[in-house]
This record gives C-alpha cells, structure tokens and sequence, in this order.
C-alpha cells in the first residue's frame, strides 16, 4: 500500500488529499458546501450535505488520481472544530442543521451561567472561557428547541458528535460513535486532566452521558470503510488546529505554529502539562498519541487574511491578495499609519468585544501603500500579542515559529512577522499542514509511517525568514501598536 487518504472537512469545503511515502500529495478533491444563515449571527451547516460532499471527494480523489482504494493504508480525519451535531441513532437523521462554531445564537445561554457563577468551574475542568463558540451550549441549544429531543435524548436516542464524530459515524455505517481527544477538548463538556466528560458540566447544560461519543486517542483504529472492494481502516482523528500543529511536527514542548487563514489560530504545545492561561488563551488537548496526552495553548486572532480581503473587497485598494505584497514593499514603513482590524471586536489577551475597527496617524502624506502595509503589519502585531501572551504563561521562549495556511504566501508579511518577534519564521514546503497531520495520526496507527521520528524527516522547510530589525526600531513600532490597540477598545460600549 502506498498511500494515506485525508479528510479535511472545513468550514467552507470538504476536500480529500492523497500523500504518498515522502508526504507527497497525489491528488486534491475539493468541493463547497451551502453556508445557512437563518437569522443575525446564527451560522449553519447540513450534515447531510457535509457527509455527501465528503464521500464525493474521497471518490473523486481516487477517480482523479487513477490509484486503487487497494493503495490505500488508512484514512485521517481533520475537521472544523466545536460544530455540532445532533442526529437519530436508529434513522441516522439529523435532528437539527449543525451548529457552526461561528454561531452565536447560545451567547444567552453562556451569559446566564456566567450569572450562576459557573465560569471558574468550566474555566478550570476544560480550558475554556465560557463563550457561545464552544460546543455545549449548542447541544443545550437543540435539545430546548427541536420539538422531542430532550425526550428522545433521555431515552438514548440521540447521539451527538462534532463533525469528526459524525463522519467516523457514517464511515463505518454506525458501528464506531468514537471521538479523538483533541476534538472532545473543543466541546466545553471534557475534563482535560481526568480526560473524561465532566458530569457537574453535562448536568447544569441537561445533556445526557448517553449522547457522547467514546473517546480515542488520536491516532488508532476506529473502525472500517468500505472503498470499492476494499474496507479501509479509519485511524486517525484531529481537530484542524491540532492536525496542523501534528503535521508541522511540533512535537516538542515549546515548539509553536501560526495558520495564516482567514483568521489565525496560534498554537503552543506545552508537553504533559495543560498551562492555565492568565491571558485569556485557552488550554486544549493538542493529541493524545500512544498512550500520552499532549497539551497546548491556543489563541487566536479573528481577522487575519480577512483584513486583506477587506482592503480588496471593501476598500478597493489592491485587485488582488497577493498584490498587498507589492505595495507594502513601495514604501520604507507605514509613515506612522497603523490599521486596527477589530472589525468584530479583539480576541486574546484583550478579549474586547466593543473594540472596533481604525486607522491612527493619518497625515497629509499617508498613501494607499502605507494603509496596506500597516493591514499586513497589524496581522503580524496580533500574532505577537498572542505569543508574548503565551511566553508569559507557560515561561517558555519561543525559539522559532513555524507557519501555515493561505497567507504565507505573502514574503513581506513572513518577514515583517519575524522583525517584529525577533524570532526566525519557517515556512513549510507542504503547506497543507492540517491534511498531513491527519494522515501521520492515521499512518502511524496502521504502522504505514514508523514513528514521528520518521515523520520528522519529512518535513522540509522552503524559506527561513530572520530577523533583520534592530530592538529598538523593533519596540518602537511595537509600543505604536500598542498605543493604536488601547485607542480602539471600548470604542461600541
Ligand atoms: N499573498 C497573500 N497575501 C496576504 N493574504 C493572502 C495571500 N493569499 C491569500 N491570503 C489570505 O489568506 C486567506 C486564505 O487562506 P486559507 O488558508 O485558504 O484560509 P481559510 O482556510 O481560512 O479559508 C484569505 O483571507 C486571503 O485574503
Ligand atoms: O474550518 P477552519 O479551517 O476555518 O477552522 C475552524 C476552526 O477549527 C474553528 O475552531
């Protein structure tokens, strides 16, 4: 067998890659699904539609490529995280569209516990902070609101998973009802130190225990699918975070990785040890892999490649993404501009939800070139947030960050990242971090791959970004930046 298949069901796409031996992608199947937005602020999904765009592309990928479900060793899973659904164990229907993460329709709920004083408890059992994006209050959600549920569930009649849970579910046609440890982590309802549901939790949201999914490691068999005439184990299960972090081999406490997307997510691994956060970042099961729990912490900035899609779409100043590049390299520094995306508040370390969107230090001669170099800048300003943030709870130096997903593309914004930490930025290769690291945890389950050693040699860096600023330039624009962040908080309260 000479291939592992990854199934990286997104926010927006399903897709399906194929990696050889030296994780070489064969093959790429992608296709978008419908997005439902039934009021402000709620987001939806069809689970049925995300199951049938998923099985499309596992074919198509084979189809495409030519190469045999015979070739094929196992399968990962990687998945938008905290989505959940909520299905009928005997008819296997949906009760209800999934509720994305993006969703915020359960804030209510969040703000009525916060009253009850719960926040410490769930702060400390999970990781988390209290918040609508986070899967439990969206299980709460549909068992009040879907006439029946609440019965049903209490009869064991419901089962409820996040999107990994539900497509291992269809896979194996039912058999397996399983989760992965980093996925259970999202959920607001898992002890991330006894690593089991937390009654207190599953109690005060009226969720039954019979509802949840089993909880694996990472890496192991699942269960199997039928491919063709072959059954094709599923072995590997990571929410997309954690499976880029996986596929970047940060596997030593200490090692961090940035995924450049619409937004960015930040993670820290920080070994056997989950690190409380004082700065508002969250504690997470990064794997859980032969027997061993690995922990991380998360954060995360809400407008990343977004910003740059606003200077094209809304502002109109570059036609194309790639173009910011070009013109943040025009000019020697912004002349003293900064742009603050806080179009939808801040996230970690100022958690702001009334800070808004600015541009400070205007002056007669501040250009189009200037506003889009400081909109790549601000991208690499809330990643230093993050990670000074994360450096002051665990204690532990970054000494070089590894980077993934769309915006890397971008060598100014790699370049101007590595200034502003004065701290080396490795760009992958591969950047399709998230699909490999699903298809390490599934090749090592089946012995495809020998172990993360061997997976470390492949790995290959395309281009190391060094710090080229001198400190003090470095903590001039840092303190600018600073200055420009407090003057937008609080701005919609
Ligand atoms: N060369 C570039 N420079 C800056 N931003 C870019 C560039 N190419 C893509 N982007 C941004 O990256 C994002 C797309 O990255 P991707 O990893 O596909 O995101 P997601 O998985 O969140 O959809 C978009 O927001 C886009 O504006
Ligand atoms: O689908 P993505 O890549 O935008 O990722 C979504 C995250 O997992 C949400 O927590």
């Amino acid at each position: 067998m000479s291939y592992v298949l990854s199934i990286d069901q997104g926010t927006t796409s399903s897709r399906a890659i194929l990696f050889d031996r030296n994780s070489q992608i064969a093959g790429v199947t992608q296709r978008e699904f419908t997005q439902h937005y039934p009021a402000a602020g709620w987001v939806e999904h069809d689970p049925m539609e995300i199951w049938a765009t998923q099985r499309a592309v596992l074919t198509e990928v084979l189809a495409k490529t030519g190469i045999s479900s015979k070739e094929i060793a196992a399968i990962g899973i990687t998945n938008q995280r905290e989505t959940t659904v909520v299905w009928n164990k005997e008819t296997g229907r949906p009760v209800h569209n999934a509720i994305v993460w993006q969703c915020r329709r359960t804030t209510d709920i969040c703000e009525q516990l916060r009253e009850d004083g719960f926040e410490d408890y769930v702060r400390e059992k999970t990781g988390l902070v209290l918040d609508a994006y986070f899967s439990g209050t969206k299980i709460k959600w549909i068992l009040d609101n879907v006439e029946g549920a609440r019965e049903q569930a209490e009869r064991g009649e419901l089962l409820f998973g996040t999107i990994d849970t539900w497509l291992t579910w269809k896979l194996t046609d039912g058999k397996a009802h399983v989760t992965d440890a980093s996925n259970a982590s999202r959920t607001l309802l898992f002890d991330i130190h006894s690593l089991d549901w937390d009654d207190v939790i599953l109690e005060k949201l009226g969720i039954p225990r019979s509802m949840l999914p089993e909880v694996k490691s990472s890496s192991e068999v699942y269960g199997h699918t039928r491919v063709g005439k072959s059954d094709i184990p599923v072995a590997g299960i990571a929410g997309d975070q954690q499976a880029a972090l996986f596929g970047q081999m940060c596997i030593q406490e200490g090692m961090a990785k940035n995924t450049y997307g619409t937004g960015c997510f930040l993670l820290k691994n920080t070994g056997d040890r989950p690190v409380k956060s004082t700065h508002g970042l969250l504690t997470t099961i990064a794997y859980s892999l032969n027997g061993q729990v690995t922990y991380a912490l998360e954060g995360s900035v809400f407008m990343g490649g977004a910003s740059v899609q606003w200077l094209r779409d809304e502002l109109g100043l570059v036609r194309d993404a790639a173009d910011t590049a070009y013109f943040a390299s025009k000019v020697e520094d912004t002349n003293g501009v900064y742009v603050v995306p806080a179009f939808v508040g801040l996230g970690a370390p100022y958690w702001d939800p009334y800070a808004r969107g600015a541009i400070f230090g205007l002056t007669r001669g501040a250009n189009r070139n200037h506003i889009v170099r400081a909109t790549l800048e601000a991208i690499a300003y809330q990643s230093r947030d993050l990670i000074d943030a994360m450096e002051q709870d665990s204690g532990i130096k970054l000494s070089q960050l590894k980077v993934d997903g769309g915006a890397v593309a971008n060598d100014f914004l790699m370049q101007f990242q590595s200034d502003i930490l004065d701290v080396t930025v490795a760009r992958p290769e591969l950047i399709e971090s998230t699909a490999a690291g699903a298809a390490y945890l599934a090749g090592l389950a089946v012995g495809f791959w020998k172990d993360t050693d061997e997976l470390s040699t492949l790995v290959q860096v395309d281009k190391e970004f060094e710090p080229e600023m001198a400190e003090d330039r470095r903590s001039e624009l840092y303190a600018g930046w600073k200055k420009a962040v407090e003057r937008s908080q609080h701005w919609s309260d």
